[in-house]
């Protein structure tokens, strides 16, 4: 798993998925539909300097398209078509009015600047001032100097109706998106913040509130919960050996093992250093015994290869324990890290069970007592 990136980092990243590219190549091809329609449109009502402008317009927009395509050059593709609507709607209410609407189109360019991750403050209210100064003083222009070309009233009306759901339909294509990557960068932060950087297992927090969970469930529902205690075994003499790059790496290992054993209603997590806690729910003592046997069989098999070239092979501890009627979730986990540490003090490399009823997974005389008892020899 990667390391951990601050919040605008994910901000940034989200801005820069292949969706927000794909949203500004579909900008940029509508832009590109709308500006030729302009041509037509400019021509016929006999404005010819407007008319070439959305020629220049439609190859900006082409170009911005293009950008879309390059890897990294997303800024330009978006900050493109920001220039050529500031220019044509200046030209455009100057040269043939304020009445067409031209100036709403430079209304969104305020959030899009105010809203892009990767500009510096200033810049940001310098070019947000400009904006609006520009947008001022077309407005004290337009009201003190009749437009070069006056158009057909029906026209005019077109343009303006035009302009003004062009402009609604930007915001709220603008608020969609922005509200798409803050979730997305708010399911990335919930996922850092709950699970272990290393591994990738829950970490102990989230454990905590699936098992408050978990136990309210059995509780209500009378069935059964089992927590796994899992402690690598003698892992100190790992790092020993093999540094903490190797003792990393197997802990990462461990956690496969754990999670290859795990149904998808269990949960896995890094309850603290080399020691990991399985929740099992729907999951006697009797069921816990036979997927800590199983994952101990398994981890004792397993061989981790070092980029040393070195070979590790560890084996684990397991305290295993069933969540009794009224008995609070830190209750259980005290009993199987009881066992657990019966376990260690046995020889390692073994299962116990803690706890009542108590059943054990290998043959011979099942345990009576509620202390720790050794399933599998070492
Ligand atoms: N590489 C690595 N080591 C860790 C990490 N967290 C804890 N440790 C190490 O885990 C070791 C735990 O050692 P001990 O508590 O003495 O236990 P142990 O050597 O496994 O011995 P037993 O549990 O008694 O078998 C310590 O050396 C910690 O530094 C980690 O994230 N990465």
């Amino acid at each position: 798993m990667p390391p951990p990136l601050p919040a605008t980092e994910w901000l940034n990243a989200s801005l820069a998925s292949h969706n927000y590219r794909l949203l500004v190549r579909q900008a940029a091809v509508l832009g590109m539909v709308m500006h030729l329609l302009f041509i037509g449109v400019f021509g016929y009502a006999g404005v010819p300097v407007l008319a070439a402008f959305n020629v220049l317009s439609v190859a900006t927009f082409a170009w911005s398209c293009w950008e879309t395509r390059a890897r990294g050059r997303l800024v330009v593709a978006a900050v493109l078509p920001c220039i050529e609507v500031l220019l044509h709607a200046t030209l455009a209410s100057v040269l043939v009015g304020w009445e067409t609407g031209f100036h709403y189109l430079m209304l969104p360019l305020l959030p899009l600047v105010m809203l892009a991750s990767n500009t510096a403050q200033r810049l940001k209210v310098l070019i947000a001032t400009l904006v609006a100064v520009i947008y001022m003083a077309l407005n004290v222009w337009t009201t003190h100097q009749a437009p070069s070309h006056q158009l057909d009233p029906l026209l005019e009306s077109s343009l303006r109706y035009t302009n003004i759901l062009s402009l609604f339909a930007i915001l709220g294509v603008l608020s969609r998106c922005y509200l798409g990557v803050v979730s997305r960068a708010q399911q990335a932060l919930l996922a850092q913040a709950s699970t272990d950087p290393l591994t990738g297992a829950l970490n102990r927090r989230r454990l905590l509130e699936m098992a408050q969970l978990a136990t309210a469930r059995s509780k209500r529902n009378h069935t059964t919960l089992s927590v796994l205690l899992c402690d690598i075994d003698h892992f100190k003499s790992v790092n020993d050996q093999h540094g903490h790059d190797g003792g990393d790496r197997v802990l990462k290992a461990f956690f496969q093992c754990l999670q290859e054993q795990a149904r998808e209603v269990d949960c896995v997590a890094r309850w603290g250093g080399e020691e990991f806690l399985v929740l099992l729910p729907d999951t006697d003592l009797t069921g816990a015994l036979t997927v800590a046997e199983r994952l101990r069989r398994r981890v004792s098999d397993c061989t981790v290869n070092l980029d040393s070239g070195a070979q590790v092979r560890f084996t684990v501890t397991i305290g295993v324990a069933q969540l009794k009627p009224a008995e609070p979730f830190a209750q259980v986990v005290s009993r199987a890290d009881g066992a657990l540490y019966a376990g260690k003090q046995g020889g390692r490399n073994r299962v116990l069970a803690a706890g009542s009823p108590v059943k054990a997974v290998s043959s011979g005389p099942a345990p009576t007592e509620p202390s720790p008892q050794r399933v599998t020899p070492a």
